[in-house]
């Protein structure tokens, strides 16, 4: 089980308001979960969501972080990297229904604006070009507030939002689920200023600063990818500093403790501006390492992180290869081999051996016989004149 450490013992949740948001059916769904009673406070804002966490007023946290089918909301996503030093403690994902909601018997020709949140709105785009042409969608903070304030006013509107805005604010579904997809789902996340003790079924979130270079994004990637961690998402947002500059959000599966995650985060920190663990949680979606703690590999798990090298290994040879033989246009019969370059070559790849803990001798060795093959194959391209 995942244990959330809370302050004082009180359990409090606050959660994208008011009553009737989907954030709360996933603050719901979360403590209903829970062996503890939770009271849910509801914040006008995600801001106020965050600030709340931030001062501790309340022990967790609940914001959309992302859909299916409209992607990341991005005002969670640049509150986490750029104004709140907080941790995501776990996820919950919810099927999303949005309905068609107003006023009992109001006839969906007469309906002149249609209220919601610009996520909803988004998620009903064909159904509303398609059914209420002349209606002006209108933007507003959370779904359920837009079905309040559809109830306070006296206008023929409707809103996009739950059965549970709809009943709150004595209104009625017109029609249900007018989502353009029918498995929309919406992802959410829990904040906390503390850490989740979760070890099984974990998955961490991750924000990584790297500059606009060639190279520096496929060199951290490359880092998970060499040691066979799964990426579950990738986003870029902008850093807000220059054109061009991006804060990834990257969640991968494992813990942040499991040596081979702790050794590409320590790598990826050779390259990346910055990384900050935003946290490790349990996924909502099984993952592979299920019930296993990811500290007690077996040897099945050794033996496939082995042939995973291996094959990494063997394409980088074929790549070296292939740039081998292009170099083999700039050579002239008689000066194929190059002694110098490869001194300096093997002086380099020692130092690098001993810092990556390999031995450098079978270093010298590997190349002096990759060199040989290579001077070869060169030798044959310039003698047959290709
Ligand atoms: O750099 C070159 O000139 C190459 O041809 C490549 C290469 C190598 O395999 O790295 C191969 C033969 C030379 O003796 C030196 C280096």
């Amino acid at each position: 089980m995942c244990e959330i450490k809370t302050a004082n013992n009180i359990n409090k949740i606050a959660y994208l308001g008011p009553i009737g948001t989907f954030c709360e059916e996933a603050a719901c769904k979360f403590t209903m979960r829970e062996q503890v009673d939770w009271q849910l406070l509801p914040c006008g804002t995600i801001v106020d969501v965050f600030n709340s966490v931030y001062r501790g007023e309340v022990d967790l946290g609940i914001v959309p972080i992302e859909n299916s089918c409209e992607g990341s909301v991005n005002q969670t996503l640049d509150l986490l990297a750029n104004e709140f030093d907080l941790k995501i403690t776990g996820e919950i994902i919810l099927p999303v229904q949005q309905n068609l909601i107003s006023r009992q018997g109001v006839e969906l020709t007469a309906i002149t604006r249609v209220l919601s949140h610009p996520q909803a709105l988004a998620q009903c785009r064909e159904y509303l070009e398609g059914h209420l042409p002349g209606a002006e969608p209108v933007e507003i903070a959370s779904t359920a507030e837009a079905a309040r304030q559809v109830a306070l006013s006296g206008e023929v509107w409707a809103a996009i939002g739950t059965a549970g805005a709809a009943a709150a604010y004595g209104l009625a579904v017109l029609v249900p689920a007018i989502n353009d997809y029918s498995n929309n789902e919406t992802r959410f996340v829990l904040l906390s200023r503390f850490d989740s003790d979760c070890f099984w079924d974990c998955k961490t979130s991750l924000l990584v600063y790297v500059l606009n270079q060639p190279g520096a994004l496929s060199r951290v990637l490359g880092e998970f990818s060499l040691r066979g961690i799964n990426l579950t998402k990738i986003e870029s947002r902008p850093t807000r500093k220059k054109i061009g500059e991006y804060f990834f959000f990257i969640d991968i599966e494992g813990h942040r403790l499991e040596p081979k995650v702790k050794e590409a985060l320590e790598e990826i920190r050779t390259v990346a501006q910055a990384v900050r663990v935003l946290g490790t949680y349990r996924s909502a979606v099984k993952v592979e390492t299920a019930k296993r703690s990811v500290f007690e590999p077996t040897l099945d798990d050794l033996r496939q992180e082995i042939d995973m090298i291996d094959d990494q290994i063997i394409e980088l040879l074929g790549r070296r290869t292939r740039t081998v033989d292009k170099v083999g246009n700039f050579k002239k019969v008689g000066s194929v081999r190059d002694p110098e370059r490869e001194s300096r070559v093997l002086e380099k790849l020692r130092k690098l051996a001993e810092i990556k803990g390999f031995d450098p001798d079978v270093i010298s060795k590997v190349y002096r016989i990759l060199f040989d093959h290579f001077v070869s194959l060169q030798q044959k391209k310039v003698d047959s004149g290709q």
